[in-house]
């Protein structure tokens, strides 16, 4: 007889007004094994598992934990049974430290933890033994975003956890940081305990999970054991078709310069000398790869470009004019797109409808707008239109974006930006988050804009999607451009060594003028 499993799902049915979330999903979870669980966006993955964790209640079905039926009113509830849950956006304070995060709202729950020495000292013991390098009175607000990943995972095992679910948790980490956290999946599951996780990124799934499920539509596809299937056969049973692995293009015919930036240097929020010189040059009909680890001033170049980071020095300079300085919506105005980083940050207002979302920097624009009053008609009738060429799953213009999954927002802001017919679009991260039917068709859009003549400066960690749509590379490292190289997979190595910060036995790209 084969053993209880751990978790198991049966029959869960999750409604939003007209969008079936979850049509009748049934799930098992064995004890110790790492389970990921890959599909479409909008496949009803997050819901799933916020339904776990006692995010959101089932409208109906059973899960029993432990041979035990439960139903969690809370996360709360979820944790006292042993259940964490790290989800796509962090929920952590930012100006409050580690420790006090984990300790807020906890209540008489803290009676065994009462003072903060101990709390302290408990967060140094699990840092060590789990080499997360969380110092408990570290400010979140001063960590990058893998640090905070490791705040939240080292959260759920302070409150004790039997189970973790990890909602996308690579989509933001460098690749050093997927490696250390794929290796921490282990060593959890070496210490008993069972991790599910949550992806679109099938190398990584393959390499970690024992097993695989896929979610289609709300509904469960299959459940497979990873040594029974391959990357190929997963992207089949995620999107219903065959994925390309390769997409097919043209060569580039650049033309004029668009964007021109000299010299330029800025600090980091934080203060910190951020850009030390940056000289490159985007014509049109091309498009221009920033490769780096992230954290090497990638962040700075694309902020500075909109407008939203102070320069110190130098220039930028688009269609001729110098639009150094110049506030985010000038530059907007000047035929400039930006798919930002952070979406929820610089990308869409989580409060306002998908409608509004699609206008955000036209909404004194004609059709959009007369006299300074909305039209509706044709603001519903451009976002119906872009909803339907990108396929992004919802419900209706007028719902809030916050209620769309990740994948789909980062969908629209993609749509949004490129109806804008820019003549630079500013790209930094352009898939995170999404799923590997749509990845193909958001990049073949890009080529598209590339053919049009648009120019195009595409910032990315992910250095299949570089390979995949840029015409040139340029690699950065502390704040500068190290190198230059044509997006030939078989000069990996000399890129991962630019990367790396050492250009020895690498060329140098000729010097710009
Ligand atoms: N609070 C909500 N109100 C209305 N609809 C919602 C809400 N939360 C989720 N949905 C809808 O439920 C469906 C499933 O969403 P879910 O976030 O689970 O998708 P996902 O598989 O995690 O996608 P992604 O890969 O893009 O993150 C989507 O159509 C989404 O718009």
């Amino acid at each position: 007889m084969s053993p209880k499993p751990f978790l198991r799902i049966e029959n869960i049915r999750k409604r939003f007004g007209s969008v079936v979330a979850s049509d009748g999903v049934s799930l098992e979870i064995d004890e110790g094994e790492i389970h990921a669980l890959l599909g479409e966006n909008g496949a009803g993955k997050s819901v799933l598992m916020s339904m776990i964790c006692g995010m959101v209640r089932p409208d109906e079905g059973e899960i029993v934990y432990k041979g035990q039926s439960v139903r969690f009113n809370s996360p709360r509830e979820a944790i006292r049974q042993r259940i964490g849950m790290v989800h796509q956006h962090f929920m952590l304070v930012p100006n409050l430290t580690v420790a006090e995060n984990y300790i807020l709202g906890q209540g008489s729950a803290l009676r065994v933890i009462n003072d903060m020495d101990k709390v302290h000292a408990r967060i140094r013991e699990l840092s060590e033994r789990y080499a997360l390098d969380v110092r408990p009175e570290a400010r979140i607000e001063d960590l990058s975003v893998g640090e905070q990943q490791r705040v939240e995972i080292l959260k759920a095992l302070f409150h004790g956890i039997d189970l973790l679910i990890l909602d996308e948790p690579t989509a933001v980490l460098t690749p050093q940081e997927t490696d250390r956290l794929l290796a921490l999946m282990g060593d959890l599951v070496k210490d008993g305990k069972t991790v599910v996780f949550i992806s679109h990124k099938l190398d990584e799934v393959m390499r970690v999970s024992n097993r695989i499920s896929v979610m289609r539509d709300g509904r469960l596809v299959k459940t497979v054991n990873v040594a029974d299937t391959d990357a190929r056969g997963l992207a089949r049973m995620m999107v219903g078709r065959d994925v390309r692995m390769e997409l097919p293009r043209g060569p580039a015919a650049p033309g004029r310069i668009v964007l021109s930036i000299e010299n330029l240097a800025c600090r980091s929020e934080t203060g910190l000398p951020a850009l030390r010189g940056v000289s490159l040059d985007v014509r049109s009909g091309e498009i221009v790869g920033i490769a780096g680890v992230s954290g090497n001033g990638q962040t700075e170049l694309s902020l500075a470009l909109c407008g939203l980071l102070p320069v110190d020095s130098g220039r930028v300079v688009l269609n001729g004019q110098d639009i150094t300085g110049l506030d985010p919506a000038r530059i907007n105005a000047r035929s400039v797109a930006h798919i930002p980083e952070d979406r929820h940050k610089h990308g869409i207002v989580l409060p306002l409808s998908l409608g509004e979302n699609t206008i955000l920097q036209r909404y004194n624009e004609s059709p959009f707008a007369t006299s300074g009053m909305l039209n509706r008609r044709p603001i519903r009738e451009h976002t119906r239109d872009l909803i339907r060429r990108f396929r992004i799953k919802s419900r209706d213009v007028d719902q809030k974006i916050s209620e769309l999954s990740g994948g789909n927002q980062q969908k629209l802001v993609v749509a949004r930006e490129l109806a804008r017919n820019p003549d630079f679009i500013l790209v930094n991260q352009l898939t995170r988050g999404i799923d590997i039917g749509a990845m193909e068709f958001v990049m073949e859009e890009m080529l598209k804009q590339r053919d049009n003549g648009r120019a195009i400066l595409l910032i990315s960690t992910e250095l299949e999607e570089l390979f995949a749509i840029c015409d040139r590379i340029l690699v950065m490292f502390h704040g500068e451009i190290l190198g230059e190289l044509p997006p030939d997979r078989n000069r990996l190595d000399e890129l991962g060594l630019l990367m790396a910060g050492q250009t020895a036995n690498v060329v140098q790209p000729p010097l710009a003028g």
